[in-house]
């Protein structure tokens, strides 16, 4: 992985004369075209996220969605086009790549160990170590301590953190799968279809902990079947149709029937759309 300065980011990091942008996007993504053999699956796709912002991508099926994240987080590597984190071109040839840039996705699959609890979970495959070399031995009480501030600082719940995942419910256990996020400290969080098969108060918690986290900073990108809680929580929802962006929406200038006609048709027939 290579992370280059590109000589137009350089000029772009600095403040504007005019004081309008003093920061990069948090994410631009630049004329990105993936293709899978004959298929394409996303064709010249632009988009930027600011940072903090909660950015939502919506499509139908087979609009490009999944491709877009797993470009983002390393899983593909675009066929053409550039990916820019804080102004700086980046290269994901695998999701450590993209972590090390501090992009963290939550997958559908939440990919949870029921037996084990709940900090167990969110430090799996990276707990704290104590000792020299070679005789270090996991740190459990940085474990749970850690487990504890992620918990109530950044999540704002107070979940007993030994509790094995098998009793959480469906909002809970999507929580321990953001706090494993958390723990590797991202300023980037992908989240796949985060509240797919919720009920109405899973929902709300998950949407009222994705909120909290914008709130602190950390840029949220939401791909997202569920129009209605993206209308009522995305900063701007962007419209993906058979691999192009159609549209960069704003919730309170679109509502739920335009968006499902931009996602089914591509377009808009009263043609009132930004081109962004
Ligand atoms: N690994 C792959 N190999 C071949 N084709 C792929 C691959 N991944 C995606 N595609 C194709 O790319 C297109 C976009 O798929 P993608 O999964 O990104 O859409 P999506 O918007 O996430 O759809 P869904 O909502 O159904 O998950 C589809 O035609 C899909 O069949």
């Amino acid at each position: 992985m290579s992370v280059e300065d590109s000589p137009a980011s350089e000029e772009e990091s600095a403040p504007e004369a005019d004081g309008e942008r003093t920061t990069e996007p948090k994410i631009r993504v630049e004329n990105v075209t993936k293709q899978f053999g004959r298929i394409v699956a996303l064709e010249d796709v632009s988009l930027e996220v600011e940072p903090g912002e909660i950015y939502a991508l919506v499509g139908d099926n087979g609009a490009g969605k999944s491709t877009l994240m797993n470009v983002l987080s390393g899983v593909h590597e675009p066929t053409s086009g550039q990916i820019y984190k804080d102004g700086r071109e980046v290269h994901f040839g695998n999701p450590s790549d993209a972590r090390d840039n501090g992009i963290e996705t939550v997958y559908q699959d939440l990919a949870l160990m029921n037996d084990l609890d709940i900090a167990t979970n969110i430090f799996m495959g990276q707990f704290p170590r104590k000792g020299g070399w070679p005789l270090q031995i996991i740190d459990w009480d940085e474990t749970y301590e850690r487990t504890e501030q992620i918990m109530m600082d950044q999540l704002g719940r107070d979940l007993d953190i030994r509790t094995e995942v098998e009793f959480l419910s469906g909002g809970q256990r999507q929580l321990v799968a953001i706090g494993r996020a958390l723990a590797f400290d991202p300023d980037v969080i992908i989240l796949d279809e985060p509240t797919s098969a919720l009920s109405v108060d899973a929902t709300r918690l998950v949407q009222d902990t994705i909120d909290k986290l914008a709130d602190e900073g950390i840029t949220i990108i939401i791909v997202s079947h569920n129009i209605e809680s993206v209308l009522e929580h995305a900063d701007r929802i962007g419209v993906l149709f058979r691999g192009s962006l159609v549209g960069t929406l704003e919730p309170s200038e679109t509502d739920l029937e335009e968006l499902n006609e931009l996602m089914t048709t591509g377009t808009l027939e009263s043609g009132l759309l930004d081109d962004d």
